[in-house]
């Protein structure tokens, strides 16, 4: 099969990534690039109807009901838009993906890690991305960027510090065990030195 790029973005909430995300999409896009911005949960007519449940509904969700509604947003989403347009080699820009699984279901809601990504690799028939950028922050930061960004936390935003700790933790960790996946940003820098550093990482994959 004809293969694109897949590259995906991570972070806690409010570390930056729906911003480079889409500051990388329209750089790719201005040089000729075909490109799908997709995000998770949500990028797809399902995935709406699951966010909206996911993350607002009111009253108490079990953490493996919790997972495995991610999950089936991901089946969703890999099948209907990522795995199309990977075909048509095309470059694929996503918010959120597998780590975000193993990193809220698996430490924050201490779930097994293993299990978790488990589930989702059979939802995505073992889809892994070419490139995963990880916007690193602590968790103050992002808490003080979502308030001046908007009113109310979601179910997962509203979550303890220590939950969002473990959180961080995590994903630090995923980083560490596979470094040629992952490029780990200090996403306190600039918006627009971010953008370069990614930039960089980009061509280089695209060379
Ligand atoms: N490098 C940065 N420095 C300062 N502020 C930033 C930076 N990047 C993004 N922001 C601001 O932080 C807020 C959250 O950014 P953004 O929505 O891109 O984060 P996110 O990781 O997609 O958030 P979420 O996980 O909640 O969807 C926005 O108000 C954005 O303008
Ligand atoms: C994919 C995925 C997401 N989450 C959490 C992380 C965030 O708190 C929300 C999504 O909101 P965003 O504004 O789109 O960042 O959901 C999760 O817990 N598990 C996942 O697999």
């Amino acid at each position: 099969m004809a293969r694109g790029l897949f590259l995906t973005f991570e972070g806690g909430d409010g570390s930056g990534k729906s911003t480079q995300s889409a500051l990388v999409t329209e750089w790719l896009t201005r040089q000729g690039r075909t490109v799908v911005h997709s995000r998770e949960p949500g990028g797809t007519e399902l995935g709406v109807e699951l966010r909206e449940i996911i993350l607002h509904r009111r009253g108490y969700i079990a953490p493996r009901a919790e997972a495995l509604l991610y999950a089936a947003d991901r089946a969703q989403n890999i099948a209907t838009v990522v795995r199309p347009a990977l075909e048509r080699g095309d470059i694929v820009i996503q918010d959120r993906y597998l780590d975000s699984s193993v990193a809220y279901q698996g430490a924050g809601r201490v779930l097994d890690p293993d299990e978790v990504r488990e589930v989702s690799l059979w939802a995505t028939e073992r889809l892994l991305p070419d490139l995963t950028i990880l916007l690193d922050l602590d968790i103050e930061t992002g808490r003080a960027r979502l308030d001046d960004a908007r009113t109310r936390y979601d179910r997962l935003e509203a979550e303890a510090a220590e939950f969002h700790h473990r959180v961080r933790e995590a994903y630090l960790a995923l980083a560490e065990a596979e470094p040629e996946r992952f490029l780990v940003l200090d996403a306190t820098r600039p918006v627009a030195e971010l953008a370069e550093a990614i930039r960089h990482r980009v061509s280089e994959l695209l060379a």
